[in-house]
Protein backbone atom coordinates (compact mmCIF):
# COMPACT_ATOMS: atom_id res chain seq x y z
CA UNK A 1 0.00 0.00 0.00
CA UNK A 2 1.29 3.62 -0.64
CA UNK A 3 1.59 6.15 2.16
CA UNK A 4 -1.62 7.60 0.98
CA UNK A 5 -4.69 5.17 2.06
CA UNK A 6 -7.27 4.50 -0.43
CA UNK A 7 -9.89 6.08 0.74
CA UNK A 8 -13.39 4.52 1.61
CA UNK A 9 -16.29 5.61 -0.33
CA UNK A 10 -19.78 6.77 0.91
CA UNK A 11 -21.33 3.82 2.85
CA UNK A 12 -24.33 3.41 1.17
CA UNK A 13 -26.29 0.58 -1.45
CA UNK A 14 -25.81 1.13 -4.68
CA UNK A 15 -26.29 -1.90 -6.39
CA UNK A 16 -29.15 -0.22 -8.74
CA UNK A 17 -30.20 2.67 -10.00
CA UNK A 18 -33.57 2.72 -11.78
CA UNK A 19 -33.87 5.66 -14.36
CA UNK A 20 -37.12 7.95 -15.04
CA UNK A 21 -37.76 10.67 -17.06
CA UNK A 22 -38.87 14.08 -15.59
CA UNK A 23 -41.67 14.55 -17.91
CA UNK A 24 -43.00 10.70 -17.04
CA UNK A 25 -44.93 12.01 -13.46
CA UNK A 26 -47.18 8.98 -13.64
CA UNK A 27 -43.63 6.48 -13.07
CA UNK A 28 -42.41 8.67 -9.93
CA UNK A 29 -44.69 6.62 -7.23
CA UNK A 30 -43.73 3.04 -9.23
CA UNK A 31 -39.91 4.20 -9.17
CA UNK A 32 -40.47 4.94 -5.61
CA UNK A 33 -41.86 1.67 -4.43
CA UNK A 34 -39.49 -0.23 -6.70
CA UNK A 35 -36.27 -2.13 -5.24
CA UNK A 36 -33.70 0.10 -6.58
CA UNK A 37 -31.54 1.88 -4.11
CA UNK A 38 -31.29 4.76 -6.21
CA UNK A 39 -33.69 6.99 -8.03
CA UNK A 40 -32.52 9.18 -10.77
CA UNK A 41 -34.98 11.35 -12.22
CA UNK A 42 -33.87 12.53 -14.84
CA UNK A 43 -33.57 16.04 -17.02
CA UNK A 44 -31.99 15.37 -19.68
CA UNK A 45 -31.80 13.19 -22.86
CA UNK A 46 -35.09 11.62 -22.03
CA UNK A 47 -36.59 14.61 -21.67
CA UNK A 48 -37.70 16.42 -25.27
CA UNK A 49 -36.33 20.49 -25.17
CA UNK A 50 -39.72 21.42 -24.97
CA UNK A 51 -40.16 19.58 -21.94
CA UNK A 52 -37.16 20.76 -19.95
CA UNK A 53 -39.04 23.57 -17.97
CA UNK A 54 -41.85 20.90 -17.36
CA UNK A 55 -39.95 18.06 -16.36
CA UNK A 56 -37.86 20.47 -13.52
CA UNK A 57 -41.52 22.06 -12.01
CA UNK A 58 -42.30 18.02 -11.77
CA UNK A 59 -39.43 16.81 -10.15
CA UNK A 60 -38.91 19.92 -7.73
CA UNK A 61 -43.04 18.96 -6.97
CA UNK A 62 -41.87 15.08 -6.49
CA UNK A 63 -39.28 16.13 -4.06
CA UNK A 64 -42.05 17.37 -2.00
CA UNK A 65 -44.97 14.86 -2.57
CA UNK A 66 -43.73 11.81 -3.52
CA UNK A 67 -42.83 9.49 -0.52
CA UNK A 68 -39.16 8.57 -1.43
CA UNK A 69 -38.52 6.11 1.53
CA UNK A 70 -35.70 5.22 2.23
CA UNK A 71 -33.74 5.76 -1.19
CA UNK A 72 -31.15 7.77 -2.67
CA UNK A 73 -33.11 10.36 -4.57
CA UNK A 74 -30.90 11.81 -7.63
CA UNK A 75 -31.56 14.06 -10.20
CA UNK A 76 -30.14 14.37 -13.47
CA UNK A 77 -29.24 17.58 -14.99
CA UNK A 78 -28.57 18.81 -18.55
CA UNK A 79 -25.31 18.93 -20.18
CA UNK A 80 -22.85 22.08 -19.25
CA UNK A 81 -22.88 22.58 -23.41
CA UNK A 82 -26.93 23.35 -22.88
CA UNK A 83 -28.96 26.57 -22.28
CA UNK A 84 -30.83 24.30 -19.49
CA UNK A 85 -28.14 23.33 -16.78
CA UNK A 86 -27.71 26.48 -14.67
CA UNK A 87 -31.05 26.52 -14.48
CA UNK A 88 -31.56 23.10 -13.38
CA UNK A 89 -29.20 23.64 -10.24
CA UNK A 90 -30.64 27.23 -9.36
CA UNK A 91 -34.21 25.95 -9.73
CA UNK A 92 -33.49 22.31 -8.06
CA UNK A 93 -31.35 23.79 -4.98
CA UNK A 94 -33.70 26.83 -4.32
CA UNK A 95 -37.23 25.06 -4.86
CA UNK A 96 -36.53 21.37 -4.39
CA UNK A 97 -37.23 19.86 -0.50
CA UNK A 98 -34.64 18.44 1.68
CA UNK A 99 -35.54 14.82 0.36
CA UNK A 100 -33.18 15.64 -2.56
CA UNK A 101 -29.68 13.94 -1.91
CA UNK A 102 -27.30 14.11 -4.97
CA UNK A 103 -27.14 15.96 -8.84
CA UNK A 104 -26.00 13.77 -11.32
CA UNK A 105 -23.62 15.77 -13.86
CA UNK A 106 -23.74 13.91 -17.55
CA UNK A 107 -21.36 14.41 -19.77
CA UNK A 108 -18.67 15.48 -17.53
CA UNK A 109 -15.24 16.16 -19.72
CA UNK A 110 -12.82 17.80 -17.43
CA UNK A 111 -12.37 18.72 -13.41
CA UNK A 112 -13.60 22.29 -14.29
CA UNK A 113 -16.67 20.96 -15.04
CA UNK A 114 -17.31 19.90 -11.83
CA UNK A 115 -16.02 22.71 -10.59
CA UNK A 116 -18.34 24.65 -12.13
CA UNK A 117 -21.49 22.90 -10.66
CA UNK A 118 -19.83 22.61 -7.66
CA UNK A 119 -19.67 26.82 -6.90
CA UNK A 120 -22.86 27.28 -7.68
CA UNK A 121 -24.53 24.89 -5.18
CA UNK A 122 -22.20 25.57 -2.53
CA UNK A 123 -23.61 29.52 -3.50
CA UNK A 124 -27.26 28.25 -3.56
CA UNK A 125 -26.71 25.68 -0.44
CA UNK A 126 -25.45 28.85 1.46
CA UNK A 127 -27.58 31.51 0.12
CA UNK A 128 -30.90 29.38 1.26
CA UNK A 129 -29.52 27.74 4.03
CA UNK A 130 -29.91 24.15 2.92
CA UNK A 131 -29.30 21.66 5.71
CA UNK A 132 -28.05 19.21 3.98
CA UNK A 133 -24.74 19.01 1.68
CA UNK A 134 -25.58 17.92 -1.91
CA UNK A 135 -23.32 15.00 -3.28
CA UNK A 136 -22.70 14.62 -7.32
CA UNK A 137 -22.81 11.90 -9.35
CA UNK A 138 -21.01 12.56 -12.80
CA UNK A 139 -21.30 10.32 -16.03
CA UNK A 140 -18.30 9.48 -17.85
CA UNK A 141 -19.38 9.57 -21.78
CA UNK A 142 -16.94 11.28 -23.84
CA UNK A 143 -13.86 10.75 -24.95
CA UNK A 144 -12.97 13.35 -23.06
CA UNK A 145 -14.03 12.19 -20.09
CA UNK A 146 -12.46 8.93 -19.79
CA UNK A 147 -8.99 11.06 -20.69
CA UNK A 148 -9.23 13.08 -17.54
CA UNK A 149 -11.14 10.29 -15.52
CA UNK A 150 -8.44 10.26 -12.84
CA UNK A 151 -8.66 14.37 -12.23
CA UNK A 152 -12.75 14.09 -12.64
CA UNK A 153 -12.24 11.41 -10.01
CA UNK A 154 -10.40 13.86 -7.34
CA UNK A 155 -12.73 16.96 -8.48
CA UNK A 156 -14.94 17.53 -5.55
CA UNK A 157 -15.48 16.13 -2.21
CA UNK A 158 -18.84 16.24 -3.16
CA UNK A 159 -18.31 13.84 -5.75
CA UNK A 160 -19.57 10.10 -4.41
CA UNK A 161 -20.20 7.80 -7.84
CA UNK A 162 -19.27 7.74 -11.25
CA UNK A 163 -20.74 6.08 -14.22
CA UNK A 164 -19.79 4.93 -17.02
CA UNK A 165 -22.34 5.95 -19.92
CA UNK A 166 -21.87 3.69 -22.97
CA UNK A 167 -24.41 4.91 -25.20
CA UNK A 168 -22.92 8.66 -25.44
CA UNK A 169 -19.33 7.02 -25.33
CA UNK A 170 -19.75 5.00 -28.02
CA UNK A 171 -20.73 8.07 -30.20
CA UNK A 172 -17.96 9.95 -28.52
CA UNK A 173 -15.30 7.65 -29.63
CA UNK A 174 -16.78 7.21 -32.96
CA UNK A 175 -17.50 3.15 -32.29
CA UNK A 176 -19.00 1.45 -34.40
CA UNK A 177 -22.40 0.42 -32.62
CA UNK A 178 -25.75 1.47 -32.18
CA UNK A 179 -25.63 -0.82 -28.84
CA UNK A 180 -25.48 0.41 -25.74
CA UNK A 181 -23.36 -1.93 -23.67
CA UNK A 182 -23.09 -5.64 -23.99
CA UNK A 183 -21.67 -7.62 -26.61
CA UNK A 184 -21.05 -6.28 -30.02
CA UNK A 185 -21.48 -8.25 -33.09
CA UNK A 186 -18.11 -7.25 -34.73
CA UNK A 187 -15.46 -6.75 -31.78
CA UNK A 188 -14.34 -10.32 -31.66
CA UNK A 189 -11.29 -12.41 -32.02
CA UNK A 190 -10.84 -14.98 -34.87
CA UNK A 191 -8.96 -18.28 -34.08
CA UNK A 192 -9.48 -21.49 -36.08
CA UNK A 193 -11.97 -19.96 -38.02
CA UNK A 194 -14.25 -19.63 -34.63
CA UNK A 195 -15.27 -16.07 -33.53
CA UNK A 196 -14.45 -15.46 -29.86
CA UNK A 197 -16.07 -12.19 -28.29
CA UNK A 198 -14.46 -9.74 -26.44
CA UNK A 199 -15.56 -6.37 -24.66
CA UNK A 200 -14.88 -3.68 -25.67
CA UNK A 201 -15.90 -1.37 -22.81
CA UNK A 202 -13.38 -3.42 -20.60
CA UNK A 203 -10.92 -1.14 -20.60
CA UNK A 204 -12.66 2.45 -19.91
CA UNK A 205 -14.79 0.87 -17.05
CA UNK A 206 -11.51 -0.36 -15.57
CA UNK A 207 -9.76 3.04 -15.99
CA UNK A 208 -13.00 4.24 -14.24
CA UNK A 209 -12.54 1.63 -11.04
CA UNK A 210 -9.34 2.91 -10.74
CA UNK A 211 -9.68 6.25 -10.74
CA UNK A 212 -13.05 5.77 -8.39
CA UNK A 213 -10.86 3.49 -5.74
CA UNK A 214 -8.22 5.87 -6.04
CA UNK A 215 -9.94 8.63 -4.70
CA UNK A 216 -12.89 7.17 -2.65
CA UNK A 217 -15.85 7.04 -5.39
CA UNK A 218 -18.25 4.37 -6.20
CA UNK A 219 -17.62 2.94 -9.72
CA UNK A 220 -21.05 1.82 -11.25
CA UNK A 221 -22.19 0.71 -14.57
CA UNK A 222 -24.48 2.73 -16.65
CA UNK A 223 -27.41 1.52 -18.95
CA UNK A 224 -28.09 -2.06 -21.05
CA UNK A 225 -30.17 -0.77 -23.48
CA UNK A 226 -31.78 -3.82 -24.63
CA UNK A 227 -34.25 -4.47 -21.22
CA UNK A 228 -35.88 -7.65 -23.75
CA UNK A 229 -32.84 -9.45 -22.84
CA UNK A 230 -32.05 -11.02 -19.35
CA UNK A 231 -29.10 -12.73 -19.81
CA UNK A 232 -27.66 -9.90 -21.72
CA UNK A 233 -28.13 -7.66 -18.90
CA UNK A 234 -26.39 -10.05 -16.41
CA UNK A 235 -23.48 -11.10 -18.21
CA UNK A 236 -22.46 -7.65 -18.59
CA UNK A 237 -23.28 -6.88 -14.55
CA UNK A 238 -21.18 -9.90 -13.72
CA UNK A 239 -18.56 -8.38 -16.07
CA UNK A 240 -18.82 -5.06 -14.44
CA UNK A 241 -18.86 -6.81 -10.19
CA UNK A 242 -16.01 -8.49 -11.30
CA UNK A 243 -14.14 -5.26 -12.21
CA UNK A 244 -14.93 -3.90 -9.09
CA UNK A 245 -18.38 -1.79 -10.07
CA UNK A 246 -20.50 -1.49 -6.97
CA UNK A 247 -23.86 -1.49 -8.97
CA UNK A 248 -25.87 -0.98 -12.39
CA UNK A 249 -28.30 1.36 -13.97
CA UNK A 250 -31.99 -0.02 -14.92
CA UNK A 251 -33.80 2.05 -17.26
CA UNK A 252 -36.68 -0.21 -17.35
CA UNK A 253 -38.24 -1.33 -13.77
CA UNK A 254 -37.24 -5.41 -14.83
CA UNK A 255 -33.81 -4.41 -14.68
CA UNK A 256 -33.66 -3.78 -11.34
CA UNK A 257 -34.16 -7.27 -9.56
CA UNK A 258 -31.00 -8.21 -12.38
CA UNK A 259 -29.02 -5.69 -11.14
CA UNK A 260 -29.80 -6.80 -7.00
CA UNK A 261 -29.25 -10.12 -7.89
CA UNK A 262 -25.65 -9.55 -9.19
CA UNK A 263 -24.33 -6.61 -6.82
CA UNK A 264 -25.95 -8.60 -3.69
CA UNK A 265 -22.94 -10.75 -2.66
CA UNK A 266 -24.60 -14.60 -2.47
CA UNK A 267 -25.18 -16.13 0.55
CA UNK A 268 -22.26 -18.66 -0.72
CA UNK A 269 -19.51 -15.91 -1.41
CA UNK A 270 -20.03 -14.67 1.88
CA UNK A 271 -19.86 -17.48 3.69
CA UNK A 272 -17.09 -18.62 1.62
CA UNK A 273 -15.21 -15.09 2.06
CA UNK A 274 -15.93 -15.52 6.52
CA UNK A 275 -14.18 -18.96 5.83
CA UNK A 276 -10.98 -17.47 4.45
CA UNK A 277 -11.10 -14.80 7.43
CA UNK A 278 -11.05 -17.82 10.01
CA UNK A 279 -8.84 -19.30 7.89
CA UNK A 280 -6.23 -16.53 7.51
CA UNK A 281 -7.21 -15.70 12.00
CA UNK A 282 -5.55 -19.31 12.40
CA UNK A 283 -2.83 -19.47 10.24
CA UNK A 284 -1.96 -15.58 11.94
CA UNK A 285 -2.25 -18.02 15.47
CA UNK A 286 0.12 -20.25 13.93
CA UNK A 287 3.10 -17.01 12.96
CA UNK A 288 1.92 -17.83 9.19
CA UNK A 289 0.89 -15.34 6.82
CA UNK A 290 -0.30 -18.00 4.13
CA UNK A 291 -2.21 -21.29 4.00
CA UNK A 292 -4.23 -23.22 2.05
CA UNK A 293 -7.98 -23.07 1.90
CA UNK A 294 -9.74 -25.38 -0.42
CA UNK A 295 -6.58 -26.74 -2.11
CA UNK A 296 -5.88 -22.96 -3.08
CA UNK A 297 -3.42 -20.42 -1.09
CA UNK A 298 -4.69 -17.67 0.32
CA UNK A 299 -2.49 -14.99 2.26
CA UNK A 300 -2.81 -11.18 3.94
CA UNK A 301 -3.83 -10.21 0.60
CA UNK A 302 -6.95 -12.69 0.59
CA UNK A 303 -7.87 -11.30 3.50
CA UNK A 304 -8.39 -7.88 2.36
CA UNK A 305 -10.53 -9.48 -1.07
CA UNK A 306 -12.77 -11.05 1.32
CA UNK A 307 -13.23 -8.23 3.85
CA UNK A 308 -14.11 -6.38 0.28
CA UNK A 309 -17.16 -9.36 0.14
CA UNK A 310 -18.48 -9.63 4.11
CA UNK A 311 -18.27 -5.72 4.02
CA UNK A 312 -20.31 -5.29 1.05
CA UNK A 313 -22.71 -7.64 2.59
CA UNK A 314 -22.80 -5.69 5.58
CA UNK A 315 -23.33 -2.78 4.24
CA UNK A 316 -26.78 -3.77 2.11
CA UNK A 317 -28.03 -5.74 5.30
CA UNK A 318 -27.83 -2.27 7.12
C1 LIG B 1 -37.99 2.36 -21.72
C2 LIG B 1 -39.32 2.98 -21.35
C3 LIG B 1 -39.63 4.14 -22.31
C4 LIG B 1 -40.41 1.93 -21.46
O1 LIG B 1 -41.61 2.48 -20.97
P1 LIG B 1 -42.99 1.72 -21.16
O2 LIG B 1 -43.28 1.57 -22.63
O3 LIG B 1 -44.03 2.41 -20.33
O4 LIG B 1 -42.64 0.29 -20.56
P2 LIG B 1 -43.55 -0.92 -20.20
O5 LIG B 1 -44.89 -0.81 -20.85
O6 LIG B 1 -42.77 -2.15 -20.46
O7 LIG B 1 -43.74 -0.74 -18.62
C5 LIG B 1 -44.18 -1.79 -17.80
C6 LIG B 1 -44.60 -1.21 -16.46
O8 LIG B 1 -43.48 -0.56 -15.84
C7 LIG B 1 -43.75 0.83 -15.66
N1 LIG B 1 -42.49 1.54 -15.96
C8 LIG B 1 -41.94 1.79 -17.16
N2 LIG B 1 -40.78 2.44 -17.02
C9 LIG B 1 -40.60 2.61 -15.70
C10 LIG B 1 -39.58 3.22 -14.93
N3 LIG B 1 -38.49 3.80 -15.53
N4 LIG B 1 -39.69 3.19 -13.61
C11 LIG B 1 -40.76 2.61 -12.99
N5 LIG B 1 -41.77 2.01 -13.66
C12 LIG B 1 -41.69 2.03 -15.00
C13 LIG B 1 -44.84 1.16 -16.65
O9 LIG B 1 -45.57 2.31 -16.23
C14 LIG B 1 -45.67 -0.12 -16.58
O10 LIG B 1 -46.40 -0.10 -15.37
P3 LIG B 1 -47.83 -0.83 -15.26
O11 LIG B 1 -48.67 -0.27 -16.39
O12 LIG B 1 -48.32 -0.41 -13.91
O13 LIG B 1 -47.56 -2.28 -15.40
C15 LIG B 1 -39.31 3.50 -19.88
O14 LIG B 1 -39.04 2.41 -19.03
C16 LIG B 1 -38.36 4.61 -19.63
O15 LIG B 1 -38.67 5.76 -19.88
N6 LIG B 1 -37.18 4.29 -19.06
C17 LIG B 1 -36.21 5.25 -18.61
C18 LIG B 1 -35.54 5.95 -19.78
C19 LIG B 1 -34.47 6.89 -19.26
O16 LIG B 1 -34.59 7.47 -18.22
N7 LIG B 1 -33.37 7.02 -20.01
C20 LIG B 1 -32.26 7.79 -19.56
C21 LIG B 1 -31.19 6.91 -18.99
S1 LIG B 1 -30.24 6.01 -20.21
C22 LIG B 1 -29.24 7.23 -20.92
O17 LIG B 1 -29.46 8.37 -20.75
C23 LIG B 1 -28.04 6.85 -21.75
C24 LIG B 1 -26.75 7.27 -21.08
O18 LIG B 1 -26.68 8.62 -20.78
C25 LIG B 1 -25.64 6.91 -22.00
O19 LIG B 1 -25.10 7.80 -22.67
O20 LIG B 1 -25.31 5.73 -22.05
MG1 LIG C 1 -25.66 9.80 -22.03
Amino acid sequence: MSFRIQPTPAARPNRCQLFGPGSRTALFEKMAASAADVINLDLEDSVAPSDKDTARANIIAATHDVDWGNKYLSVRINGLDTPFWYRDVVELLEQSSDRLDQIMIPKVGCAADVYAVDALVTSIEAAKGRKKRISFEVIIESAAGIAHVEEIAASSPRLQAMSLGAADFAASMGMSTTGIGGTQENYYMLRDGAQYWSDPWHWAQSAIVAACRTHGVLPVDGPFGDFSDDDGFRAQARRSATLGMVGKWAIHPKQVALANEVFTPSEAAVAEAREILEAMEAAKARGEGATVYKGRLVDIASIKQAEVIVRQSEMIAG
